[in-house]
């Protein structure tokens, strides 16, 4: 049996990658599903909400009825979701891996409130490889000064809601760490109409939304006389699913605390 989990929004994109990594795995197995109140797949089997055999998975929309036998929540969904869910598994002390994307500062600091209840680990990508291109971006962002223009473009599918994305974040962080500036003090979000020249120092971020793009960003390094561009593409939201599932076993039992995926990964 394992670690036992459950999945917040079983039937979104993510929620269906992470529901069918689980069913194929020896050490994790799902106590529950989680959809909004009304969804459709409440109060379903799992395994027939998705149009096949039963699973003995139920889809509730009453999570605080599952926390008490499960280890880890994990949750790729909304802001307001996100945060109603950590203020739920802090109260029940049951770890919390967060990917949802778009929370404000304010939901931020929501959530950061209940680490001291219970383990939270949140990153805006939860794959290996945008985590060790953060690291490879503060470290080039420190051996370069502001002669070099940052520039962060970001791709994704028609049906993504929030921009720039969270991965666009964390890399435009790191960015900025490395030059030893806070992000809020440099960002240039979306230019549009007579803009003004560009800032020296500034870190502009570039939102592309189309098809079934899964997650492209490119870092840009700019001078005059040449350019270097760190790239990541997920091909496959799995990297992003084995990243949580890896974070959901390490966060189980774990002390309280606000975690990322370098702490999960060991690359801190
Ligand atoms: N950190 C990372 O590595 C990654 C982060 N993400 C982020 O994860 C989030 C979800 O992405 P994606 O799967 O594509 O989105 P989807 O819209 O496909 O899935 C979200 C799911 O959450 C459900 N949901 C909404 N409210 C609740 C609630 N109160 N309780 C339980 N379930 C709820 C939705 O239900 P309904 O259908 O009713 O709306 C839907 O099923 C986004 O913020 C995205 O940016 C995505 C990929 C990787
Ligand atoms: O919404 C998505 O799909 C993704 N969201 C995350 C983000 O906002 O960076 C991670 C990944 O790029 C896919």
């Amino acid at each position: 049996m394992g670690t036992g989990l459950v999945v917040m929004g079983g039937s979104g994109r993510m929620g269906r990658m992470l529901c069918s990594l689980i069913e194929g795995s020896d050490d994790l197995h799902l106590v529950a599903v989680t959809e909004a109140p009304g969804h459709d797949w409440v109060g379903q089997d799992l395994g027939a909400a998705m149009g096949g055999a039963p699973s003995g998975v139920p889809v509730t929309d009453d999570a605080a009825s599952v926390l008490p036998t499960t280890d880890a929540v994990i949750d790729f969904t909304t802001p307001a979701a996100t945060v109603a869910m950590a203020r739920l598994c802090a109260d029940h002390g049951t770890a919390h891996v967060i990917g949802t994307t778009g929370l404000t500062g304010d939901d931020i600091d929501a959530i950061d409130a209940c680490a001291d209840r219970t383990a939270i680990v949140r990153a805006g990508n939860m794959s290996l490889g945008v985590n060790l291109l953060t690291q490879l971006v503060e470290r080039v962002a420190a051996s370069l000064d502001a002669d070099y223009d940052i520039e962060i473009v970001e791709a994704h599918h028609r049906h993504k809601v929030d921009a720039p994305s969270g991965t666009a974040l964390m890399l435009g962080e790191a960015a900025a760490a490395g030059r030893g500036v806070t992000l809020d003090a440099v960002a240039d979000r979306g230019r549009d109409g007579i803009t003004g020249a560009r800032g020296r120092g500034t870190i502009g971020f570039h939102a592309i939304r189309g098809g079934d793009v899964i997650g492209d960003h490119d870092v840009m390094f700019i001078a005059d006389g040449e350019r270097i561009t760190l790239r990541h593409q997920a091909s496959d939201r799995s990297v992003f699913a084995r990243g949580a599932l890896k974070a959901a076993s390490w966060a189980a039992g774990r002390p309280p605390g606000a975690y990322d995926m370098l702490d999960v990964l060991g690359l801190k």
